[in-house]
């Protein structure tokens, strides 16, 4: 890794879109490694992911609290989401979550660790200051709780096109920490996959919030730096874990 003299800084990518570098220190990404070590293990465990057209994603993933994945069959019309793009139904929404790893070994998913719940709401916190969680515990009137987390893991050649985090119910920002390579992480607009975007770095242990306005800006990882992970941490790869609030 080049030298750097200054550290890196908090940086508002859009309205909205918050990067906190070096957020998670090295014991808790040594910590969060082991779990996902685990985590990934079967049942319910990392899976390669297929896409509706009939491709398979490049990360892998594994999946906390809900499972997200292709819809298998349209409920509406009962047909494989990509034979029929002009049903009116959910096949507008290829992807849904579910219990179970319907598309993996059809394991109930894991639960979603309260770890994972306490590191996104400090997250959060430590993104837009101390009253814009908007998420939290269950109660009359309180906001759905942090309680989805995808696990993905990127080979050197593992790519994530630019894509919405629409499958939730709850507006609650989404919280994604980075461990192991470095990657580009491509943060564009609400409108269209394409330009304007800022391509930002993320690093092992970096934070990246991303709520309000840009919530359901596209975003996308078109490349990882293999080689690029602190040796200590003892990763081949990166891991990207993020947390949402499904509100389901
Ligand atoms: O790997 C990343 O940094 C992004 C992951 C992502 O966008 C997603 O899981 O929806
Ligand atoms: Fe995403």
């Amino acid at each position: 890794m080049d030298a750097e003299l200054f550290p890196r800084e908090r940086a508002e990518i859009a309205p909205g879109a918050v990067h906190l570098p070096d957020w998670l220190d090295a014991a808790l990404q040594r910590e969060l490694l082991d779990a996902c070590r685990r985590w990934a293990r079967p049942p319910a465990g990392l899976r390669t992911v297929r896409t509706p057209g009939g491709g398979t994603m490049t990360a892998r993933q594994v999946c906390l609290g809900l499972h997200w994945g292709p819809v298998p069959a349209c409920p509406a019309c009962g047909r494989a989401v990509r034979d029929n793009p002009a049903c009116p139904g959910p096949h507008q929404y290829p992807y849904a979550y579910s219990r179970t790893a319907v598309d993996g070994d059809g394991a109930p998913v894991k639960p979603f660790p309260p770890l994972l719940g306490d590191l996104a709401h400090r997250a959060v916190t430590d993104a837009y200051g101390a009253d814009a969680c908007g998420a939290g515990p269950h109660g009359a009137g309180a906001p759905p709780p942090y309680d989805i987390g995808l696990i993905n893991f990127y080979g050197a050649d593992a790519r994530m096109g630019m894509h919405r985090d629409g499958d939730e119910r709850a507006d609650a920002p989404v919280v994604s920490l980075s461990l192991g390579d470095t990657c580009v992480f491509r943060f564009g607009n609400t409108g269209t996959r394409t330009r304007p975007w800022t391509d930002v770095e993320l690093r092992s242990g970096d934070l990246f919030v991303f709520g309000g306005p840009a919530r359901l800006a596209y975003h996308g990882v078109p490349r990882v730096h293999p080689g690029t992970a602190p040796p200590e941490l003892g990763l081949t790869g990166r891991l990207n874990i993020t947390l949402r609030a499904g509100g389901l």
